[in-house]
């Protein structure tokens, strides 16, 4: 498309869209990756957008660079993105680019991030961000839902597969989670899911993804980590977990974690599904022995217990290599 063609999509868009009396503004929409659906209002001249904390858009994605490009607004419309000597790069239509015009139909790519440009009124801006946060945000602990976790657990597998590296399925289950709920009631097992949410939030890297499975589950998926990295992992916050006072008005709730773990090398992942199994069946086998376990090549080999606060809290490590 030459550039004539794009700025007079542009136009028109904006007018066929201005009809209403709010003006339409600029957002950044993100299509895919850990932020797919997230739209970033673009209320600067220069919006500089990177992994770094310092960028206007902070994208955590591994693949793009700390301050990565930005795009260029002139009188309410983004005429421009500009890649700023990215490791990476920054394409559109998967062509490299280095400060290049950009029209409502660009997609526009850095690292595995795909996102594309549209206006809209700040209220139709707003209510497309809630109904995106009500379909992929858990209500009670504010981290991703189970159905956020699969469609990025599908993404993450793609990119372990094209970049052969390991992925890791980590699931860990409050024990007894039923004994804290009747012993301090309800609100207070609420309290307990969303300071542990917050706790396993710190203990994961920006590419890692953390997700509310059930109830009292957890759900974590962890690029290129190989099993003995996993099992530290695990081991850290089942300690941490078994250590922490949680509170609820005053009154000091132990808990425990059980943990189930699926690490794979791409070449031997089948399904994401097939990966939620096998860390699924791991828990189930942590939560019915009380030995800290680590199955590798179908040898087991007994770990000495750690420290239990209250409850027993127990890892089972399983690796299913075919
Ligand atoms: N407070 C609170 N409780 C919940 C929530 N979701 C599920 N639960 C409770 O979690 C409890 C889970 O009980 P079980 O499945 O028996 O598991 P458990 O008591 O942890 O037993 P084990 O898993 O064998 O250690 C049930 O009592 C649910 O009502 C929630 O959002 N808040």
């Amino acid at each position: 498309m030459d550039s004539l063609q794009s700025d007079t999509l542009v136009d028109t868009a904006l007018s066929s869209r201005t009809t209403e009396n709010a003006p339409l503004e600029p957002y950044l929409v993100i299509l895919s990756g850990k932020h797919i659906g997230k739209q970033f209002k673009l209320s600067r001249q220069k919006n500089v957008f990177g992994r770094g904390h310092d960028a206007d858009i902070v994208i955590a994605d591994p693949k793009i660079s700390r301050r990565h490009g930005a795009f260029i607004v002139k009188a309410g419309v983004v005429i421009m993105v500009e890649d700023y000597g990215s490791t990476n790069g920054t394409y559109i239509d998967e062509r490299r680019i280095d400060k290049e015009k950009i029209s409502l139909l660009s997609r526009i790519r850095a690292g595995g991030t795909y996102m594309r440009i549209d206006y809209k009124k700040p209220s139709e801006a707003q209510s497309e961000q809630a109904l995106y946060q009500a379909a992929n945000t858990d209500v009670l602990t504010q981290i991703p839902n189970r159905r956020a976790f699969v469609i990025r657990g599908q993404e993450e597998l793609s990119f372990c597969k094209r970049n052969r590296t390991a992925l890791t399925v980590i699931m860990c289950d409050v024990d007894h989670f039923k004994k804290i709920n009747d012993t301090f009631g309800h609100p207070a097992g609420d309290q307990v899911l969303k300071d542990l949410a917050e706790m396993l939030s710190k203990e994961m890297r920006t590419e890692d993804t953390l997700a509310r499975y059930g109830g009292e589950e957890f759900i974590m998926l962890l690029r290129g980590n190989s099993e003995s990295q996993a099992l530290i992992l695990a081991e850290r916050i089942r300690e941490k977990v078994a250590h922490k006072a949680f509170e609820y008005q005053h009154l000091k709730i132990p808990a425990t974690l059980s943990i189930g773990i699926c690490s794979r090398q791409s070449a031997y992942i089948d399904s994401l599904e097939s990966m939620i199994r096998a860390a699924d069946r791991a828990l189930y086998q942590a939560k019915k022995t009380a030995a800290i376990r680590s199955r590798s090549n179908e040898i087991e080999k007994n770990y000495p217990r750690k420290s239990i606060s209250f409850w027993p809290s127990r890892v089972q490590y399983k690796n299913r290599k075919k």
